[in-house]
């Protein structure tokens, strides 16, 4: 660890009920599991297997991904507290059935308080191979499947009413949307976006990513850098997280950020930057939570229906309309007003004694 100590980061990245540190020498695994919040449920939230440049980045990872799990199940209404795991890894190199089977008993060994799932590094069949080691794992390929069309479906939506907000419609057609990162989520959303009769201008760190899209979807493609410039209706970061900071923010051109990356903003400070300069800012949690709702239906009582999780993602439209009125009327920013709502149902939940702690 670097200067701050462990202690201290847990402090200042919320408060977490348990933070792990499990290993596994012969196996390589070093992993870190962070159950952020249980009041309202078993923590849910996805593996990460990543190569950090650091311990110290991959304890901050954690914490701030769990954090942001327990307000995004609750802004959505699951009955799910927040948590989520890394694991200090190549996913491209270490990632062998040696290395998931040690993931999977890392999880089991915490008894269902938290449940694992994909994330970046992480895929569905690898879900398969930890449900080997662990009976607290979603996603699975036979069930609820890759999360991401969900996850890209709920940002359209997502842009729908940021666009309603701003310009009484929710007809994207001529619009243009500037998305940094065409994995997953991005391709898709791009895919709607384009349906839609919007203007797509993609960028991705990986040209075989970007040429996918270009050949696909017949959308425009720029340099990495150069998508911050970009002069458009909506930004959709739909990368990695903190790209939302003091150097990116003055360069944006787009009225909306709207996208599907996890811990968009690089301090709390750069919510309340975007709010003082105008530009409508769809908290991430809010508008990215079609993929957990979709696994989330895979644990309820009637199990896994894509029709059903289908309709839940589409309500991600009212969610976001209403953090926006929230954060008009009160005139705050919208993460502000986001975290207020998801707290909320989590004080009112503890007061009533239902602290159904797991
Ligand atoms: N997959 C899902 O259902 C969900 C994803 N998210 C978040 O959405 C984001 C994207 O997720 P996925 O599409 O699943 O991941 P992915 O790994 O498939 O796609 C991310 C893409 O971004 C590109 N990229 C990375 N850094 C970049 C940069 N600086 N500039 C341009 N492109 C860059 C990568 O090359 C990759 O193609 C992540 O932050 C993830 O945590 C959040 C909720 C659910
Ligand atoms: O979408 C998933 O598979 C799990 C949920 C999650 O980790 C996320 O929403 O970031």
């Amino acid at each position: 660890m670097g200067a701050m100590g462990v202690f201290e980061a847990v402090v200042r990245h919320g408060g977490h009920e348990q933070v792990v540190f499990a290993t596994d020498a012969r196996r390589g695994l070093r992993m870190i599991i962070a159950v952020h919040d249980t009041t309202l449920g078993p923590a849910l939230g996805g593996c990460r297997i990543w190569s950090y440049a650091s311990e110290e980045a991959a304890l901050t990872d954690v914490l701030r991904l769990s954090r942001a799990m327990t307000l995004k199940n609750s802004i959505h209404g699951l009955p799910l507290g927040g948590g989520k795991a890394v694991v200090l890894a190549d996913p491209t190199r270490d990632k062998t059935p040696e290395l998931l089977a040690a993931i999977g008993e890392a999880v089991d060994r915490l008894g269902g308080r938290y449940i694992t799932a994909e994330d970046v590094g992480t895929t569905s069949d690898d879900m398969r191979l930890i449900r080997n080691a662990t009976a607290y794992v979603a996603g699975l390929p036979e069930t609820s499947g890759d999360p991401s069309p969900f996850t890209a479906l709920g940002v359209f939506r997502g842009i729908q009413a940021c666009s309603q907000s701003l310009w009484g419609t929710t007809q994207l057609e001529g619009r243009r949307v500037a998305i940094q990162g065409v994995g997953s989520v991005g391709f898709h959303l791009a895919r709607h976006l384009v349906q839609a009769g919007a203007q797509v201008v993609v960028t991705d760190i990986r040209p075989e990513k970007v040429r996918r899209a270009v050949e696909e979807l017949g959308v425009q493609a720029v340099e990495p850098d150069a998508i911050f410039d970009v002069e458009c209706d909506v930004f959709a970061p739909c990368a990695l997280g903190a790209v939302l900071n003091d150097e990116t923010i003055p360069r944006l051109r787009a009225p909306i950020v709207a996208g599907s990356a996890n811990n968009q903003l690089a301090e709390p400070r750069h919510g309340d930057l975007l709010h003082e300069r105008g530009l409508l800012y769809a908290p991430d949690y809010v508008i990215n939570g079609g993929g957990v709702i979709n696994v989330a239906e895979e644990l309820g009582p009637g199990g896994y229906s894509a029709q059903r999780a289908r309709a839940k993602v589409e309500r991600i439209y009212d969610r976001v309309l209403e953090v926006i009125e929230l954060s008009r009327s009160r005139n705050v920013p919208t993460y502000r007003a986001a975290d207020e709502i998801a707290l909320r149902r989590i004080e009112t939940a503890r007061a009533e004694g239902r602290g159904a702690r797991v």
